[in-house]
């Protein structure tokens, strides 16, 4: 299951939103669908939508038709538009600025086709950058799980959410793969499902012991013992540490200190913002009030009903036991720690 494939000149998403009904794909021809596909959910998580943007850039490049003086002014247009998609992952629009900056790099390159070849060659290097990230991650992370256990994750931080392998489900792989007698607690990730219906998935498909819980049963297990780590993905990181997530991550790390279960976030570097200094500084979408008033199109709630309806937030600093990236695993103090990572090559 590839969340998303570059296909020469076509990007093939996997719709997430069917899942795991139907197994459907997105041809995108035009940066505006990629547009789409993400503002809907057809992809979604942080790396996967870096990874789909960088894409979206490539295909507006080769959407264009005018004379080569005419392409940055064009392409600015289509960054705009990509950019505009969802606020709150930081490797959109650092996967953009990869791609602003390789199309500046192009600026002696004069024929189109040039410059096209030199986006797709960028665009391919965000999506294995994020593979490599990925396993680096699953291969350090398993230093934090233990020999026998039950691990508790939300959302999906998984293959679905990246190109390849995940982050937080990187790590479970990883322990799985390496022997570690494991098993999974998946939050089934109200309003969206993504636990239930992509987490459950991907682990099944792997043959990693899984069990899908309903978000608000987490506090119960940890009481009961039955809860040795947490660990999650994340979509944007304050240079302190602070961490946006899926909706629901911040009760998940308070109640694990509560019970004095280690709690980890699994990123790559591409999710570390060190231009945000706390997490009162990251942008959290909001979604439209029908995902919450709706059960994908059954009515839930009154129709009239207020709805709030967030689709991150933020998890203080101090709740975090770590961080696992490509680099190492991050402790606190953050700001400094995070900072040194972030210089080191
Ligand atoms: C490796 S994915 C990390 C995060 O992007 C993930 O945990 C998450 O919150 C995804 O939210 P989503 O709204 O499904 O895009």
């Amino acid at each position: 299951m590839k969340s998303i494939e570059w296909l020469g000149n076509i990007l093939r998403i996997l719709d997430q939103t069917k899942l795991p009904r139907e197994t459907a794909y997105r041809d995108a021809k035009s940066y505006e669908e990629v547009a789409e596909a993400i503002e809907k959910m057809e992809v979604r998580g942080a790396p996967a939508i870096g990874a789909a943007v960088a894409y979206g850039y490539v295909l507006g490049a080769l959407e264009y038709n005018g004379p080569r003086q005419g392409l940055t002014d064009f392409m600015e247009t289509v960054q705009g538009r990509l950019a505009q998609t969802r606020p709150t992952a930081v490797n959109l629009f650092w996967a953009l600025r990869r791609m602003e900056d390789r199309l500046r790099d192009c600026w002696e390159i004069e024929d189109l086709d040039g410059v096209r070849k030199a986006l797709i060659e960028e665009a391919d290097r965000i999506a294995e950058d994020d593979r490599r990230m990925n396993r680096l991650i699953g291969e350090l992370g398993n230093e934090v799980v233990p020999e026998k256990g039950n691990i508790l994750t939300h959302c999906n931080a998984g293959a679905l959410a990246t190109v390849e392998y995940g982050t937080a489900l990187s790590v479970i792989r990883t322990a799985y793969s390496s022997g570690k007698s494991i098993h999974v607690y998946a939050d089934e990730t109200r309003p969206l499902l993504q636990g239930a219906r992509l987490t459950a998935l991907e682990l099944m498909n792997d043959k990693i012991p899984v069990t899908l819980i309903a978000d608000n049963m987490a506090g119960s297990l940890m009481q009961q013992g039955k809860v040795d780590l947490v660990i999650v993905g994340a979509d944007r990181i304050a240079a302190n540490g602070d961490t946006a997530n899926k909706i629901g991550t911040y009760s998940l790390a308070v109640l694990a200190q509560a019970h004095e279960v280690p709690f980890y976030v699994a990123a790559p570097t591409s999710t570390i913002d060190l231009k945000v200094a706390t997490g009162q500084e990251i942008p959290i979408e909001e979604r439209p009030a029908k995902e919450m008033k709706e059960c994908f199109g059954v009515p839930m709630a009154p129709e009239d009903v207020n709805v709030y309806n967030p689709a991150f937030d933020v998890t203080p600093a101090k709740y975090i036991t770590g961080i696992i990236t490509e680099k190492g695993i991050v402790t606190a103090p953050y700001s400094v720690n995070l900072l040194k990572l972030m210089v080191r090559s």
